[in-house]
């Protein structure tokens, strides 16, 4: 059974809303970074959180910075962005929403625009190769940075609205969430809204953040990134929960990702129960693949062992996320169409394979 639902959900075409570049690194692409700094002397471990191993939310952030070090030149960046969209097409990722925060010079010796630029020559390089995805990208935004970088993150994403040709779709919030508020980044976030850039925002991934919440709920957000104590039973509140359910915000889960840092005690005590119970929309993500080692198969995998959902409303929660991505109209239906044509073929395929 177990085996029939992992077939199942590798077959299962997909959608990735939340991704961040380079929490998304594989095994074998920090090998190849490895090798290109070895005076670094950083190995694995130090890179990825593997199987049974917990960290807390603030090791998690350690970990980044290691990746950081490793992936510091163009060159870099243009293989890391390649590897990863080629990973996820090959996971059965058939629209992804990319999302990566531009450094500051000193750190890649790149501008943060050519740090776009690189990440969207990327994606057209994977296109021109004929990679079977569709692949968009959010300008995030560390709100560790404070609200000048922010404001600066913001319009830069608004040049690449207007001249990426539909690549660059929005912003995240994203980054440490015990450090800095979410009001100081208000102006900048108002801003990137009223140019027509979507927004997702992570939000109470950690407790006690009731009130920018409901500040950040207010804009709103097109999507919610996480939203793990919103609701009452995690010391969040009514209001909040109301508030995103009056507005319909989209929340993007991630249930490796909050057991592996620690936001959340089990996979069964996961708020995916609690949204998906509601019938509210919810998108099952992976967040940082490489170093929770995951991918978004065996996300759905997680989510069908956990609670017990059948192979149709694994298909439902796929194509639902059809519904929730920032690209425009024709492109959801362009999906849905997609998702229409495989339907019987994979029903089929993943039962045929398990009776031979
Ligand atoms: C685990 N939960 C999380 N919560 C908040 N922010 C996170 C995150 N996981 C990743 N990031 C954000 O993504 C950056 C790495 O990718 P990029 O260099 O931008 O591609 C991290 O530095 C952090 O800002
Ligand atoms: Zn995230």
């Amino acid at each position: 059974m177990d085996h029939e639902v992992g077939l199942f959900c590798r077959e299962l075409p997909k959608v990735e809303l939340h991704a961040h570049l380079n929490g998304s690194v594989s095994y074998q692409t920090i090998e190849k970074l490895i090798r290109r700094k070895p005076h670094l002397n950083i190995e694995h471990s130090m890179t990825a959180i593997g199987k049974g191993q917990r960290r807390t939310l603030e090791e998690c952030f350690q970990v980044f910075k290691v990746i950081h070090q490793l992936v510091d030149t163009e060159e870099d960046i243009l293989m890391v962005a390649t590897d990863v969209i080629r990973e996820f097409a090959e996971d059965g990722v058939k629209y992804l929403e990319l999302r990566s925060t531009p450094r500051e010079e000193k750190n890649t010796g790149l501008t943060k625009k050519r740090y776009v630029e690189t990440i969207i020559k990327a994606i057209q390089q994977c296109k021109n190769e004929g990679v079977d995805i569709d692949v968009r990208f959010l300008v995030a935004i560390d709100r560790r940075n404070g609200p000048e970088a922010a404001m600066e993150t913001v319009k830069l994403a608004e040049e690449f609205l207007l001249s990426s040709d539909g690549l660059v779709v929005g912003l995240d919030l994203s980054g440490d969430p015990k450090v800095g508020h979410g009001k100081d980044l208000l102006p900048a976030l108002q801003r990137g809204r009223n140019s027509g850039l979507k927004l997702s925002l992570h939000l109470s991934e950690v407790p006690s953040q009731l009130e920018e919440s409901d500040l950040l709920l207010n804009l709103p957000p097109d999507r919610i990134g996480h939203g793990t104590f919103l609701h009452p039973e995690m010391g969040g509140s009514q209001s909040l929960v109301d508030k995103v359910l009056k507005n319909n915000i989209p929340l993007e889960l991630c249930l490796t990702s909050n057991v592996k840092g620690q936001t959340v005690p089990s996979y069964s005590k996961h708020h995916f129960k609690y949204w998906y119970q509601l019938g509210h929309p919810s998108v099952i993500c992976t967040d940082d693949k490489g170093v929770f080692c995951t991918d978004l198969s065996h996300e759905y995998q997680l989510v069908a062992s956990t609670f017990g959902l059948s192979r149709e409303a694994l298909w439902n929660l796929s194509q639902q996320a059809i519904d929730c991505i920032f690209a425009p109209e024709t492109v959801k239906q362009q999906l849905k169409w997609r998702w229409t044509d495989l339907k019987h073929h994979i029903f089929t395929v993943t039962k045929d394979a398990l009776n031979k």
